[in-house]
């Protein structure tokens, strides 16, 4: 069962393609990211994906209705979103933020209890939000997403800007909310995150999907056709997988020269590069 269905989503701002010809499936339970190069069309889609904005042409359905529908009080109470622009309340403390977001979903005050521990600010709640270190701020806004245990997790950029040690506790959140049924789709810059957190990820290039997969079968797609023969000696070998090299390497492995062997992948970044080219936009 798919939790997002998108069919041949197309956006133009005054006429200028934002997205052309978008179509992709996310099953129920899936962590799937959405990668691309600044201007590519990423916060378009989630956009479209959360009824902010209509598309120009195509459809989408998200859990089960249409993309349109996601503002409607039925909808919006099962997704949760994570934005740069969080909406939180600067001179309120963290509590009182949360309350706010309580108080929208008619949770219980223990929903509050919950989520702060969650995010691991039980110990600060009582704080400012104009007080908060980055890191803290966007864990206040996940918690802000999350309370309501939504089935659905929109983040855009969830870790962008923070540290290794903030990253990995939203890391190990996410992974934690998804291991109990929440599909999550994110979008991020960071390839090492699309790699750790992503069963299947897109990458887009301006407006277009260039590729869809797991980060290990983008790999295996995009490999290079060459193995790396690394011999007892020091020396390092790049050879072609063919008839040639398997009687050059059974030799090598005869005479017990062989320290390592493997084949040569291209990196998710190296993949990214290659498909979307570096120039800047
Ligand atoms: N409201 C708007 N009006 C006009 N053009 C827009 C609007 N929103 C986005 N665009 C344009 O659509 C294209 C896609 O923008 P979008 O914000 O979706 O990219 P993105 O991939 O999310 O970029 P980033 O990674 O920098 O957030 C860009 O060329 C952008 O300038």
């Amino acid at each position: 069962m798919n939790t997002i269905s998108v069919q041949n989503i197309q956006k133009s701002f005054a006429g200028k393609p934002a997205l052309k010809d978008v179509s992709f499936d996310i099953p129920k339970g899936e962590i799937f990211g959405f990668l691309g190069p600044s201007g590519s069309g990423k916060t378009t889609l989630l956009k479209i994906l959360t009824a902010q904005l209509d598309p120009t042409s195509g459809s989408a359905t998200v859990l089960d209705k249409p993309a349109k529908l996601m503002q409607k009080t039925d909808q919006k109470r099962r997704f949760g979103i994570l934005t740069d622009n969080s909406g939180l309340y600067e001179r309120l403390t963290i509590e009182e933020n949360l309350e706010l977001f309580r108080g929208l979903y008619d949770l219980p005050k223990s929903s509050i209890h919950k989520v702060l521990n969650f995010v691991n600010l039980t110990a600060d709640r009582k704080k400012r939000i104009s007080v908060l270190s980055k890191g803290m701020r966007q864990r206040v806004t996940l918690a802000c997403a999350i309370i309501h245990e939504p089935e659905m997790l929109f983040l855009d950029e969830p870790t962008s800007a923070l540290d290794p040690v903030n990253t990995a506790h939203i890391h190990k959140g996410l992974r934690y909310l998804n291991e109990n049924g929440t599909t999550i789709f994110l979008t991020t810059h960071d390839m090492t995150e699309a790699e750790t957190l992503c069963e299947r990820v897109a990458i887009l290039h301006k407006g277009e999907i260039r590729a869809i997969g797991a980060p290990a079968e983008l790999k295996k797609t995009h490999r290079d056709g060459t193995l790396t023969v690394e011999l007892t000696s020091g020396q390092s070998e790049r050879l072609p997988m063919n008839e040639n090299s398997a009687t050059q390497v059974a030799n090598w492995m005869s005479q017990g020269q062989i320290d390592r062997i493997y084949t040569n992948e291209l990196s998710l970044g190296d993949i990214f590069i290659k498909l979307t080219g570096s120039e800047l936009v």
